[in-house]
């Protein structure tokens, strides 16, 4: 174990980073992050390129110096005002990134015992062909590098960071250089080892879907700032900010007021009764909150109905372009995303309804 200094009882977490601040010369990039990892946790660090993820995680794994903050892995403090910054072979920390270089010289084999010099000589191959195996490259043990492919390649950097059993895994975009399909299957067993092996991780994504398919908890980030933290659920179904929304997929947008605690919308009445009345709103609408039906009663005065634009075929879904009708004459241009194959002609007449758990409204900010 390595001499590092003991902090706070609350910071049983895996990682803990507080108050965290960096910059690049003039260049503000990480702006006062606190983010904790519990144990066994997976946690995505999700966000656009250049908001500050690889930073941040750089920061965690020692690659980065501390500037403002501090960084505890298990309770232990390697890099803040307490101590001295601990390099990164020391913090028992996995690391792999989109391009993990192997050593061309070494087999598959010896490159994942390459880590596992503290254990005894006889528990190292034990030790590394349980990793591969788990990451389907026991049959490789024997192959270089330059015998693999990315995939291949990728699954053996990744056994090779796991195999020392360290007390977190930092994962910078592991699969975005494989193509999709390899992509599902990598992810897919990382996620088993990881929770098999019950080790905290951190994964920098720009993927929503990875994020969501990876994460226990998601920290969305925007311009070195975290804006939400939650679980998939909470991010997605309940939103704390509209950059949150769009995030996670394309969204119709149509702006309202309040009135009396609801918004108008050519679909029927929201509520918004946490806002005060004549609040000028943002209401956000999924594509698939939207349910299309063909009108029952078509071809009464139909220029005042829903009618369909036009419509494509997505493979899983179906996108609607709707022209939708309210009421009071008000029009509004929608996407609607319709599970399987379901084509209405352009012109057809049709009702459209609300899944208000998919509907997010925020006041306007100006
Ligand atoms: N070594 C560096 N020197 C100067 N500026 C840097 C350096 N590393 C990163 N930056 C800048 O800091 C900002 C944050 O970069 P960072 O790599 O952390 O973002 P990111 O969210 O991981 O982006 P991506 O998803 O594109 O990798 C960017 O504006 C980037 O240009």
């Amino acid at each position: 174990m390595t001499s590092t200094t003991p902090v706070t009882p609350q910071s049983a977490q895996a990682l803990s980073l507080q108050g965290i601040e960096h910059r690049f010369g003039a260049n503000r990039v990480v702006k006062g992050i606190d983010l904790e990892i519990a144990p066994g946790e997976v946690m995505c660090l999700l966000g656009p390129s250049g908001c500050g993820k690889t930073t941040l995680l750089r920061i965690a794994a020692g690659l980065e110096p501390v500037q403002q903050g501090r960084v505890a892995l298990d309770g232990h403090e390697v890099a803040g005002p307490n101590r001295a910054h601990l390099p990164p072979e020391k913090r028992s920390v996995g690391l792999a990134f989109q391009e993990s270089a192997l050593f061309p010289h070494l087999s598959v084999l010896e490159n994942v015992t390459f880590g596992l010099k503290h254990l005894a000589r006889r528990e190292r191959i034990p030790r590394a062909m349980e990793l591969l195996t788990q990451l389907g490259m026991a049959d490789y043990a024997e192959r270089y590098p330059h015998m693999l492919s990315g995939g291949q390649q990728q699954r053996v950097a990744l056994a090779r960071a796991l195999a020392p059993s360290p007390r977190l895994m930092l994962l910078d975009e592991p699969f975005s250089s494989l193509d999709a399909r390899l992509r599902d299957r990598i992810r897919d067993d990382t996620l088993h080892v990881l929770k098999t092996l019950g080790t905290a991780t951190l994964l920098v994504t720009h993927d929503p879907e990875e994020a969501m398919f990876m994460a226990d908890r998601i920290a969305l980030m925007r311009d070195g700032r975290i804006l939400q933290v939650g679980t998939p659920f909470e991010l997605y179904c309940l939103p704390t900010d509209p950059f949150v929304v769009t995030f996670f997929g394309e969204v119709n947008e149509l702006s309202g007021v309040v009135k009396g605690g609801e918004v108008a919308t050519p679909m029927g009445m929201v509520k918004a009764d946490w806002l005060e009345d004549e609040t000028p709103v943002r209401v956000m609408i999924r594509p698939e909150a939207l349910s299309v039906r063909q009108r029952a009663r078509a071809g009464v005065e139909p220029h005042r109905h829903s009618h369909v634009i036009m419509a494509k075929l997505l493979g899983r879904s179906s996108l609607l372009h709707l022209c939708a009708h309210g009421s009071d004459g008000e029009e509004a241009h929608l996407h609607a995303r319709v599970p399987g194959v379901y084509l209405p002609a352009p012109g057809e007449e049709v009702d459209i309804a609300l899944d208000h758990s998919q509907v997010f409204i925020f006041p306007c900010r100006d």
